[in-house]
């Protein structure tokens, strides 16, 4: 984290609709380094829209994005500022891991530090990969490359549950240095990792406060 103190993210003003029906119509989200934010959502409530708008590659009129006040849009140009882990692969497959790595200024060794079978990996390609793997090993290199925030769309999907137990740790662990804002249904691991939980609903951003479990079962979102 900056010695100036921590760097605040804020998204608001947001306004999406696809063909007349308004996903996105009252948003305003803060996440700060040193906290983990979740942003839960049932399908097709617009969090990978979301989080499009904040990177900057989704183009929305009047979209204010801030970093300490400051507007940052695209923020995706702000050097060192933040990177984006999509619901689809980042990496190009050809790519080896160790090219990955290099390329995001990440020392890989200290990224996989806590899963050690993933060094035998090292040399292949992305493309190669199992899923899971190559979800876990995107994950791992945005966050320890070095920006003061990452956003993660469903950073846990297809990982095996031993390998979601520690990279819930190493989320809380590099915290320290910055912020997460993260999207995933895995709520069993999700929500004790959060400082703070929004759920969007019907087009708008609730900051959840107080028993959230229960609030996610009002909402529709949660069974149980
Ligand atoms: N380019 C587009 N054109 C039309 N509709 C779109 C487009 N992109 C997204 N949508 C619609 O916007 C809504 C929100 O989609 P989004 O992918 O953000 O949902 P989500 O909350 O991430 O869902 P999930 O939990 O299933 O991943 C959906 O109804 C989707 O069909």
């Amino acid at each position: 984290m900056s010695p100036a103190g921590p760097q605040v993210l804020e998204a608001d003003g947001i306004q999406v609709a696809f063909a007349g029906r308004q996903v996105l119509a009252s948003i305003y989200l803060r996440v700060q380094t040193g906290q983990i934010v979740g942003l839960l959502g049932r399908n097709g409530s617009g969090k990978s829209v979301l989080l499009q708008t904040i990177f900057g590659t989704r183009t929305v009129a009047d979209a204010s994005v801030r970093v300490n006040g400051r507007r940052v849009v695209p923020a995706f140009r702000q050097p060192g500022l933040l990177n984006y882990l999509p619901q689809e692969p980042l990496l190009p497959p050809s790519l080896t891991l160790r090219q990955a790595a290099r390329l995001l200024g990440v020392d890989l060794g200290a990224a996989t530090a806590r899963f050690p079978e993933l060094r035998t990996q090292f040399d292949c390609r992305i493309g190669e990969l199992s899923g899971g793997s190559a979800r876990l090993l995107q994950t791992l290199l945005l966050l320890h490359a070095d920006t003061a925030f990452s956003l993660f769309d469903e950073p846990f999907s297809g990982v095996m549950p031993v390998h979601v137990e520690t990279l819930a740790d190493e989320m809380q662990r590099l915290k320290q240095r910055k912020g997460l804002l993260l999207t995933d249904h895995r709520h069993a691991e999700v929500l004790p990792l959060c400082d703070v939980v929004y759920l969007l609903h019907h087009g708008r951003l609730l900051k959840l406060e107080g028993n959230v479990k229960e609030a996610l079962r009002d909402y529709g979102y949660l069974a149980h």
